[in-house]
This record gives C-alpha cells, structure tokens and sequence, in this order.
C-alpha cells in the first residue's frame, strides 16, 4: 500500500503539530486532523490556534487547505484514510480501578471503536498517544472483533517524544522516531509503510523498529529518565542551600562528564506538564499490577521527590515573609509549566499559588501566554479548591509584569520566559512594599544585581545569605 491518505483523531498539543509538520514535509499526502470538539477545530482553521508553539503558525499557513485539513467529519476522515493516527488524550485515571495512577484508556478504546465501526477498506492504525504497555492489544482485539469482511487492520505503535515549546524543532530535526509492530510479515510491512512517511524527511538512521511493546514501554521509560534526573538534581538543590554549594556548579560539574551529560539538570520548583507525572504514575501502575513492588516503588520516589520540591519551595516563601501572607499582595510571574507553551496542566505554579492563597495572600498573576480564562480555571478547580469564591475575590491577572508587581511584597517567579530576565527591576524595586522580596523559581534572574538594587532574594539551589545594600533599606515609595 502506499500511503496517500493520513487521518489523525485529536487535534490536540500532539496531533496538531505532529500532522502540520508531515504535511509540510510530505505534501503528496492528504492529512487531515479529526476531533469531536468542534470549538477546537474551529480554532485550528482560524487565525489564533489553539495551542502557542512557536514556528507552528508558519506550518499551518503554509498547508491548511492544501494537503492539511483540520476537521469534524470524523467519519470521513477515518473512511478515506490509508493510515490512522490515534492521538488522543490519556489521562490519569480519576475514579474507579487504579483511580490517581492508572492511565484512562477511554479515548483510546472510542477512537478504535469508530475506527471499527466506520473503516470499510483496510487501514494501518499507529497508537501515538502515550499509553501502558500492552494497550495495543486492545485495540487490536477491539478492531479485529468487529472486522468488516475485506478489512485488515495493522497496528503499530510509534510514541511522540516532543516536547512542548520546541515541538516544530521537535519534529522537523526528531533525534529518533520509534516504530513497534507485529513480528509477522504483515506488521513488518506496516512498519516499512509508516517509516516511508517518516523517511521525506528524517534520516533512515534515526528511525528505529522494535516489537509493539518495547515500543510502548520505551515512551515511559524515556519520560520517566527525563523527569528522574530533575528530581535528581533537585533533590541536591535541598542539599546545597543547606550547604552553601551552589547547584548549578555542581550540575555544570557533574554534567561535564559525557556518560552523564549536560542536559535536564536545571534544578527548578519541580516539574509540571501533562506528561512526566501521568507517565510515571502509568509506570508505577503498570509495575504494581505485575506485582514489581520495589519497582514501583523506586519511580513513586520521582513523584515524591518533585512534589516536596514544590512545597519546599513555597514554603520558602511563607517563612521569608514572616510567616504570613495573610492579606499581602504577591506577583506571580509565569504561570505555564514551562517557557514558551500557554499549556498550564500539572504547572508547579498551581501549587504554588493555590497555597499562597489558602494562606491569605492576594495574588497578582501575569503570564504572557496563558489566557486568563485558564489561569481562573485551574485555580478554581473543584480538585485544587473548595473555595473558588474566595479565589476569585483574591486573583488579579494582569497583562504586564510591571502592572503585577505594582504594591506588592513580593515576587514570585515560576516559569523561565525570557523577558523577565530583561524586566527593569531598579523600575520594579520602586513600585514595590519594601522589604521587596524575590523568590526565583527558575534561577534566571541576576540575583547580584537584585540584592544591590535592594531586593532580598532567594532561589533554588544555592544560599543568597547576603543583606540587601543600605542605600535601598529605607527608600519605601509605596504606602
Ligand atoms: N502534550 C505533549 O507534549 C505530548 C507529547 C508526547 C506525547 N503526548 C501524548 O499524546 C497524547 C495526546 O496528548 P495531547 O497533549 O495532544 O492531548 P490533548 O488533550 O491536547 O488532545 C487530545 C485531543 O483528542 C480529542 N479526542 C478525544 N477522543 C477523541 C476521539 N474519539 N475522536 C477524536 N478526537 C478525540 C480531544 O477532544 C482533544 O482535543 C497523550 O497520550 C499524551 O500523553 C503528549
Ligand atoms: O532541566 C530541567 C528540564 C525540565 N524541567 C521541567 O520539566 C518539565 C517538563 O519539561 P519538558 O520535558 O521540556 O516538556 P514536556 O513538554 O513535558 O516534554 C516531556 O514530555 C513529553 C510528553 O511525553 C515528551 O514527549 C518529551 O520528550 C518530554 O521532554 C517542565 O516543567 C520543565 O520546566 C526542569 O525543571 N528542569
């Protein structure tokens, strides 16, 4: 078979960036992108999409309405496509067997049966969102109990390794793209058919073909090394202010030697994202159900680790400010889960700002990606708050950090976007209750040139014992 025609189900952080981009490289293919949601492909043919990833609107321009469709026909998408991408969400279980670990197959399990109950010539179906090993049985078993007499399934597993925020770069220069499949001639076949994809643009070499599971299986552990070298590294940050080490040094240092790398070791107020927390806990469940306790138990770890990091960090604040919050105004800066996405889901400054708030604090909330409906959103959800009323008395957003940090006794930094290392913090320091606090999440800002402009400072990772200069003690310029 060669491939003419691509359909993706979910048009979301994965399937739409991950199709705009095979549209742009493969333009002899038709792709188009289904969801059942209609406002988000609406948003994907307008002009704002629905996602921020930066390069991402140049792609879209270039394909939408030439070889890339973004669409509800859902139906027709599946009939006429030769290849079908499951790019669904899968979520941490909320309810029921394996509630708060198990990864929620739901999605998974509808887009294979609208795929049986639609498909009517013979299709290659590629599980690409992330899920427990084995789930390919499932849909497997699910498509080929309702095969429709001429109808043959392949199923191939081919896990996303993007991240967000460098997606399109992700994408277009991919280190590797892992195809899993059946040890049989029909699923070698498949596998050939999807790397001939893979193959306009990404070199032979980087392609790599296991069976289906080590395929699943290699997606978790990729995330879960991710994620254990930053509680890793975090977990020496405590080590270090405890110490007087400096943790950035001490990641240059150890970096430095090539078994280890430099990579993913920026200790920071934890991780967040939608992934490395649900994959772990996928992971965990995955282990307890093969009765590996002291598996499972070595990756909860990672969680337990990132988790503390938050609260230590937060607490950090409460006992800078003398150990209330009660009523003072805090700017949070950043509120995304990382710089360059408007994603918030699992962002550590949820934590962070929904215990300033059950503490008393008013927050003033700027984030330069992150739409204000969502930030309300994610604070006054039912999980996080029972007191959503009061969470709306307490939460500005604003749409300049330098509106933020007007009359406020401190700052709290939570995500690394780059212009607020550029911020005018002399300006800043004026229009602030003195002491004026800074709490540097991300260890970007110069924390030298903060403590002589009169800031009392912290961060992570390393002790700043010094007091602020004399000259800016006293210069209070707000009530
Ligand atoms: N976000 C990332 O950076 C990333 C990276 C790699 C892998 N992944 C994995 O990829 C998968 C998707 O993640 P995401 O961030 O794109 O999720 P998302 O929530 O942004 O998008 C999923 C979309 O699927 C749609 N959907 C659900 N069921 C459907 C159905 N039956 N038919 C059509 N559409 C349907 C939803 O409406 C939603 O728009 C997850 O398994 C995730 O773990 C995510
Ligand atoms: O040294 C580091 C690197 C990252 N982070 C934090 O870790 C989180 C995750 O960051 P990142 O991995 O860059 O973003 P994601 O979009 O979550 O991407 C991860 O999760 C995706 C979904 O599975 C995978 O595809 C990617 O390969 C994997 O990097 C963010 O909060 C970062 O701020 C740190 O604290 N320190």
């Amino acid at each position: 078979m060669v491939i003419e025609k691509i359909c993706c189900l979910g048009a979301g952080y994965v399937g739409g960036p991950t199709c705009s981009v095979i549209a742009l490289k493969c333009p002899n293919i038709k792709v188009t992108v289904c969801d059942k949601s209609v406002e988000r492909i609406n948003q994907w043919n307008s002009d704002k999409l629905p996602i921020y990833e930066p390069g991402l609107d140049d792609v879209v321009r270039q394909c939408r309405g030439k070889n890339l469709f973004f669409s509800t026909d859902i139906a027709q998408g599946i009939q006429e496509a030769d290849l079908i991408f499951i790019s669904v969400n899968t979520p941490t279980k909320t309810f029921g067997n394996g509630k708060g670990r198990a990864a929620d197959l739901k999605y998974v399990e509808s887009a294979a049966r609208m795929i049986a109950d639609l498909a009517t010539s013979n299709k290659i179906v590629v599980e690409k969102s992330t899920v427990p090993v084995k789930a390919a049985e499932i849909i497997m078993k699910i498509l080929r109990a309702n095969t429709k007499p001429g109808v043959n399934y392949q199923i191939l597993s081919n896990p996303e390794f993007l991240a967000e925020g460098t997606a399109i770069v992700d994408l277009i220069e991919a280190e590797r793209v892992l195809i899993g499949g059946e040890d049989t001639p029909d699923g070698q076949k498949a596998i050939q058919e999807l790397c001939w994809v893979y193959e306009h643009w990404i070199p032979a070499k980087n392609i790599l073909t296991t069976n289906t599971w080590s395929s699943e299986l290699s997606k978790l552990a990729a995330n879960a090394f991710l994620a254990q070298r930053i509680s890793s590294i975090n977990s020496l940050s405590a080590v270090c202010e405890a110490t007087g080490a400096d943790v950035s040094e001490v990641a240059r240092a150890v970096g430095r030697d090539s078994r280890i790398g430099p990579k993913f070791l920026e200790a920071s107020i934890g991780f967040g994202g939608s992934c490395f927390q649900k994959d772990i806990l996928n992971l965990i469940y995955l282990c307890e159900c093969l009765n590996l306790p002291e598996v499972a138990a070595y990756w909860q770890q990672v969680l337990n680790l990132n988790d503390y990091q938050k609260i230590r960090f937060t607490r950090k604040v409460i006992e800078s400010l003398f150990n209330t919050v009660t009523d003072k105004n805090i700017a949070v800066l950043g509120f995304s889960f990382k710089k360059n996405t408007g994603d918030t889901r699992e962002s550590p400054a949820i934590y962070v700002s929904q215990t300033l708030l059950d503490e008393g604090a008013k927050l003033n909330i700027y984030d330069p990606k992150v739409e204000p409906d969502q930030i309300m959103y994610e604070l006054t959800n039912p999980y996080v708050t029972s007191e959503p009323e009061i969470v709306k008395k307490n939460v500005e957003i604003h749409d300049t950090a330098y509106s933020a940090v007007t009359g406020a006794h401190a700052i709290v930094l939570c995500t690394e976007w780059d212009e607020f290392k550029t911020l005018d913090f002399q300006k800043i320091y004026e229009v602030m209750m003195k002491p004026a606090y800074i709490f540097d999440g991300r260890k970007i800002l110069n924390h030298e040139r903060l403590q002589n402009i009169g800031f009392h400072v912290q961060t992570i990772g390393k002790r700043l014992n010094r007091m602020p200069s004399n000259r800016a003690q006293g210069s209070q310029t707000m009530p």
